[in-house]
């Protein structure tokens, strides 16, 4: 594979375009700004997946999510064909669904033979809706319902167990369940692995001072607390995440070392554990000047740092799990606004507003995250302004993008931003009632809605009205 970067060139009408004249499926998506697919079409416009932006708005409105599936399809590969070129053991790629967790991208991932991470009961009913197997889904939390607990061994799916107290929960359903014909619940154990990594504080997970996971310093006493409950539970793996938006590629080495180390320990202590989990994390080009490793980049060290340590203490290789989420899809979306209103401060600012913004990408308000943008249809107009792209919430900070220079924009303009698959629909709200947006999957000229627009009954479905008030 070729690691083509930095991402786009000048000369194909827009800088932000992949690059012209390469096989797309050796570009690592996660180093693009746009989708795979992306070109100006003989309109000056931007095409996704063969359909062009504007007409997708004509006809589904915006904000519009616009997910091509040629980019999610080549991410899943390529994270898959990596560890089958590199590793020697079994391996499994889980897509860790909180990035954009809904029926069409859980099969979609599925199809490619990806399992599935997911974080609640919703996450998991999405999931098995979507037709994943249940041997294929691992569950995460760190502080998982009963109920989900029962939902999820019920299903026969992975539990990820976070804490003493979850542990001690599954102990007790165990428990109650046991008889001669039931089989143990299979689970991993999520371990702290006191690596710290560059990334905004709010998503960095592996410092010691985290809400997730066992502490590492407790080992023993948790590889006893197991070994004792061997016929209620059945535990399989090491779990870890250190962090997501991680450029680096150090911190995974290490992890892989360290984990390495921790399944000596417990199979040392009676432990029966043949699967690790080093967790997602790998980060996305978001602007011109992020410079994320390529999939394969990422893949390949950490298959090697397995290995070597496994044979240096001459043990067999576990099965290898990685579940990234942003990776395999933040980069596989845009989505496409229409612009409104505008006002010009002379000497501070000029504000753009969108027919969205916090409530369809809660990033940069949550985050302080950058984004850039192109108006897609005037792909090839000169660039001639530095704009701040404002949603419309009753917010000062609903800010999309600061400083965004594009073509002289107009009300009707169709605004595009880029890298938009990852943690916005799943963290997206109905703020100011707005409706949530609808999505849209492209490929090859051919659009399908995979997520409705929400209507204004939907706004009120769940709303009660005590009789006292009607
Ligand atoms: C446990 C766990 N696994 C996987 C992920 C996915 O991370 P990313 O989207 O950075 O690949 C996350 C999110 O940070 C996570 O918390
Ligand atoms: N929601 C975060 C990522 C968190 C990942 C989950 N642990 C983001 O948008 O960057």
């Amino acid at each position: 594979m070729v690691s083509t970067h930095p991402t786009g060139v000048q000369d194909s009408g827009n800088k932000y375009l992949p690059p012209k004249n390469t096989d797309n499926k050796n570009l690592s998506p996660n180093q693009q700004l746009l989708p795979l697919t992306a070109r100006t079409n003989n309109s000056g416009h931007l095409e996704i997946g063969g359909c062009d932006v504007v007409t997708l708005v004509q006809q589904f409105g915006s904000p519009l999510y616009i997910l091509d599936e040629e980019s999610l399809r080549t991410a899943c590969r390529q994270y898959r064909d990596s560890f089958q070129n590199y590793y020697k053991g079994e391996s499994q790629v889980l897509y860790a669904s909180k990035a954009w967790n809904c029926l069409a991208v859980c099969a979609i991932v599925a199809s490619e033979g990806l399992g599935i991470d997911v974080a609640s009961g919703g996450e998991l009913y999405t999931a098995l809706t979507a037709g994943v197997t249940p041997d294929k889904i691992y569950f995460h939390s760190n502080n998982k319902s009963r109920e989900e607990l029962i939902y999820a061994s019920e299903s026969g799916c992975t539990i990820v167990v976070d804490n003493w107290y979850e542990l001690s929960l599954l102990v007790e359903l165990g428990k109650n369940n046991s008889s001669e014909s039931s089989v143990p619940i299979r689970i991993m154990l999520r371990l702290t692995p006191g690596i710290d990594c560059h990334t905004h504080e709010y998503i960095r997970t592996g410092q010691l001072d985290s809400k997730f996971g066992f502490d590492p310093n407790h080992l023993d006493e948790l590889f006893e607390e197991i070994n004792k409950h061997k016929s209620i539970l059945n535990c399989v793996g090491l779990h870890a995440h250190i962090g997501s938006q991680i450029f680096e590629r150090q911190p995974h080495r290490d992890l892989a070392q360290l984990m390495v180390k921790w399944l000596q320990n417990a199979n040392s202590k009676g432990l029966n554990i043949t699967e690790l989990n080093l967790g997602g994390g790998l980060g996305i080009t978001y602007i011109e000047s992020d410079d994320p490793p390529s999939i394969e980049e990422w893949v390949k060290p950490i298959c090697e740092a397995i290995e070597e340590t496994c044979n240096t203490q001459n043990l067999p290789l576990p099965k290898l799990l990685c579940e990234p989420g942003r990776s395999l899809i933040g980069t596989t979306c845009v989505t496409a606004y229409t612009v409104g209103s505008s006002k010009k401060i002379p000497g501070i600012r000029t504000y753009i507003a969108v027919d969205g913004g916090m409530s369809d990408n809660p990033r940069p308000i949550t985050y302080q995250s950058v984004y850039r943008a192109v108006i897609a249809n005037k792909m090839s107009a000169p660039i001639t302004e530095t704009v701040t792209i404002a949603g419309k919430h009753c917010e000062s900070g609903d800010v999309l993008i600061k400083d965004a220079t594009l073509p002289t924009t107009e009300p009707g303009d169709i605004l595009v931003v880029m890298g938009t698959g990852a943690y916005n629909y799943s963290m997206a709200s109905n703020y100011n009632r707005l409706p949530r947006s609808a999505a849209v999957l492209v490929e090859l000229g051919e659009a399908n809605l995979i997520l409705r627009r929400e209507t204004y009954q939907d706004l009120v479905r769940q709303d009660c009205l005590p009789e006292k008030l009607s």
